[in-house]
């Protein structure tokens, strides 16, 4: 199991992570989601000692890396698939890992198998493509066999068949009792992929939970209905009558309609009461990518000046006003359905959900006894609606964090450099 507890680290004046705490847990895929710049790789680094925390701690069963009793065999990860020699070849690469961790050359044969790289083993990983450089990367964590696996964006160049082999691979390592801590960009992937998520923004914890719970306490589950399309007075009368019974209607782009905020009897029997007939009345969840989207909006440091997300954005009818923004609903007009916990904090986790992050010291009241509550957020600034609401939760599955611990004296070790010995 990964923990961490308190953990920060700051560059300059620059916070990283703040006040992290979290648990992986073996037998499972865990998927490790956050926006460009909030903290992913900063932590992985600081699970693999190859950072020091600022404060607070990270351990693996127990130790932090350093410290871990033959660590290579017990810890594989994927970091940096760029992070080889390129004028060796792959088995070469390989070898030399192998070599420094008393790792059998058998095994070298063995895991070019498992990622496929048999035919080019001996060409010089220099010629490699984005994906094959990725395999080798793979190949490289699991060369010990590890208990424990950490891959920062594993997928990242892989073709359709490669990025489904990564989700056997990732599924499978958790099967076999494996902790495995995967952080990706690809939100359909990760729904495929992940059982658990921690989420953070800017270097905060958001969410700790599993993926139904993510996207069950981020959306909210909508029904699409659709009238006949030779009669639009239809439509427009539904909607009418929905709106007025307090439902949230959005039309979709084929036409049909958004349904917010009633449930499906209730749809069915104003269609009855108001004589509009139905050609699909049907339940839908929203994906991981809109609860993400919803989530985490408010934490997003990076964005570009024209794309407004609009590929998220419903389009309006024409003539139609856009609706008022609802503090702690998010962004009006979005694909995403509002929370289901009205009245805001987007990015709090219920209470008694297990895994659940209670509300925090950013924003909402903090829990008695949560790591960090009452500490001053060095890294906090204002943001625009949801995480003004409700920024930033702190997990409570742990005590608070220690003092930091002292620095080893032993020089970083990078698994994914075969100049560092493993
Ligand atoms: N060595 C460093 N010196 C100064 N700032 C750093 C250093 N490493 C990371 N940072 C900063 O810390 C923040 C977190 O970076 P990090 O790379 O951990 O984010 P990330 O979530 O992995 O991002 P991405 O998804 O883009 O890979 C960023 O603002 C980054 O600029």
């Amino acid at each position: 199991m990964i923990e961490a507890v308190g953990l920060t680290k700051r560059y300059g004046d620059k916070t990283a992570v703040h006040n992290l705490s979290f648990q992986v847990r073996p037998g499972a895929v865990t998927g490790f989601l956050g926006p460009n710049g909030s903290g992913k790789s900063t932590t992985m680094r600081m699970i693999l000692g190859l950072d020091n925390p600022t404060s607070g701690q990270v351990t693996i069963g127990g130790y932090p890396y350093r410290r871990l009793p033959n660590a290579p065999r017990q810890v594989g990860a994927l970091l940096d698939a760029k992070a080889v020699h390129g004028g060796r070849s792959a088995r070469n690469h390989l070898l030399s890992l192998a070599q420094l961790s008393g790792i059998p050359a058998r095994r070298v044969d063995e895991v070019l198998g498992v990622v496929g790289l048999q035919e080019v083993a001996r060409r010089r990983s220099k010629g490699f493509s984005l994906g094959m450089g990725q395999r080798l990367g793979i190949a490289a964590a699991l060369l010990g066999d590890p208990q424990v696996l950490l891959f920062d964006e594993p997928v990242n160049g892989l073709d359709p068949e490669g990025i489904l082999w990564v989700r056997n691979l990732m599924k499978s390592l958790a099967a076999e009792g494996r902790t495995v801590f995967v952080s990706s960009h690809l939100m359909s992937e990760m729904a495929l992929t992940a059982d658990h998520l921690i989420v953070i923004g800017r270097g905060q914890l958001l969410a700790d939970g599993s993926v139904q719970d993510f996207i069950a306490q981020n959306s909210a589950g909508f029904a699409r209905v659709r009238t006949p399309d030779t009669e639009p007075q239809l439509r427009e009368k539904l909607t009418v009558a929905l709106t007025e019974a307090g439902a949230h209607v959005l039309p979709e782009q084929d036409g049909a309609l958004r349904v917010t905020g009633l449930p499906l009897p209730r749809i069915s029997d104003i269609a009855h009461d108001t004589d509009v007939r139905l050609w699909e009345l049907s339940p839908h969840q929203a994906s991981l990518e809109e609860a993400y989207m919803r989530m985490t909006q408010g934490a997003v440091d990076y964005r570009s000046t024209t794309d407004q997300r609009a590929g998220l954005m419903q389009p309006l009818p024409p003539g139609a006003q856009p609706p008022m923004p609802v503090p702690g609903q998010g962004q009006p007009g979005w694909y995403a359905p509002p929370s289901p916990q009205q009245g805001g904090q987007p990015f709090a986790m219920p209470q008694g959900v297990p895994g659940a992050v209670p509300p925090g010291p950013y924003g909402a009241p903090s829990a008695p006894g949560t790591p960090g509550a009452g500490q001053p957020n060095p890294y906090a600034h204002p943001a625009p609606q949801a995480a003004a609401q409700g920024a930033a939760p702190v997990q409570g599955l742990v005590p608070p964090a220690p003092a930091a611990p002292a620095r080893p004296a032993s020089a970083p070790i990078d698994p994914t450099k075969p100049e560092d010995v493993r």
